[in-house]
């Protein structure tokens, strides 16, 4: 994946601004951004999927134009083909499993319940083991599985890329390590690329082949003590 963001976007709040300023470009298969709460990944992200306009600047994934102000492009979030996962994976809880993964293929005035038949459905289901609580609603999953359930809907659309926000926050440490281990195995197995966006040093280590760093706002470069460089020029964990 080659991606390239260059963005501007001021957001006020009653007295308090706060500016994303953010540039970076990479065409790692596995990005990690990765900085304190409150620096402004989740408005970044949200940008490259098409959720947050930016006030000014350039996205571009894979030399298709996502965002250009200049030239007046701002493709909508279903014609971007990429994937989200949500901090809190937001799944609907009205909705079944199955009817939750088939909303991902959303399209206008579609109704989730009329596709939930469709074969990528069960293909993700499948995948993900779930074929035997696709009846059961958001409240009756584990966190492990809310997780699965969110990450099938963000792929049932066979999006270019994922984008995941604090894909490991909601779940208990001891689900934390496993899911970490569940989401390294997909990468490499689907050959999807992902940006994951974290506060915490240990996702940018099990996770992060190319580590950006985010603060106040602005991309920042990585401190080597905590993330050395290897031979290859992507970032490791240290020791
Ligand atoms: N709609 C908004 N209006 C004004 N300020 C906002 C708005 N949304 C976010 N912000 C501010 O933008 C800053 C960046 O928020 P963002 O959610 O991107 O941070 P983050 O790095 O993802 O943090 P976290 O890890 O806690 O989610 C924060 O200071 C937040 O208060």
């Amino acid at each position: 994946m080659q991606i390239q963001v260059d963005i501007r976007k001021t957001l006020r709040s009653g007295a308090r601004t706060f500016t994303l300023d953010a540039q970076f470009s990479s065409d790692s298969q596995r990005i990690v951004i990765y900085g304190p709460s409150g620096a402004g990944k989740s408005q970044l992200m949200k940008a490259v999927a098409g959720l947050m306009t930016p006030d000014a600047g350039r996205i571009a994934l894979d030399g298709r134009c996502l965002f250009d102000r200049e030239r007046g492009v701002d493709l909508a979030p279903q014609r971007r083909q990429v994937g989200y996962l949500f901090q809190d994976y937001a799944l609907f809880p009205h909705l079944n499993v199955r009817q939750n993964i088939a909303f991902g293929l959303a399209r206008g005035w579609f109704n989730p319940r009329a596709r939930a038949d469709d074969a990528a459905v069960r293909h993700w289901l499948q995948a993900f083991e779930l074929e035997h609580v696709a009846h059961q609603f958001p409240h009756e999953l584990s966190g492990g599985q809310r997780q699965r359930v969110a990450l099938a809907r963000a792929l049932v659309p066979d999006p270019q890329a994922l984008l995941l926000d604090e894909p490991f926050a909601a779940l208990d440490p001891s689900l934390r390590a496993r899911m970490r281990a569940e989401l390294d195995a997909l990468q490499r197995r689907l050959a999807i690329p992902m940006i994951l966006i974290t506060h915490d040093p240990d996702d940018a280590r099990a996770f992060g082949e190319h580590i950006l760093r985010m603060e106040d706002g602005k991309i920042a470069p990585v401190h080597t003590f905590e993330f050395p460089e290897t031979n290859d020029g992507t970032r490791k964990a240290a020791g």
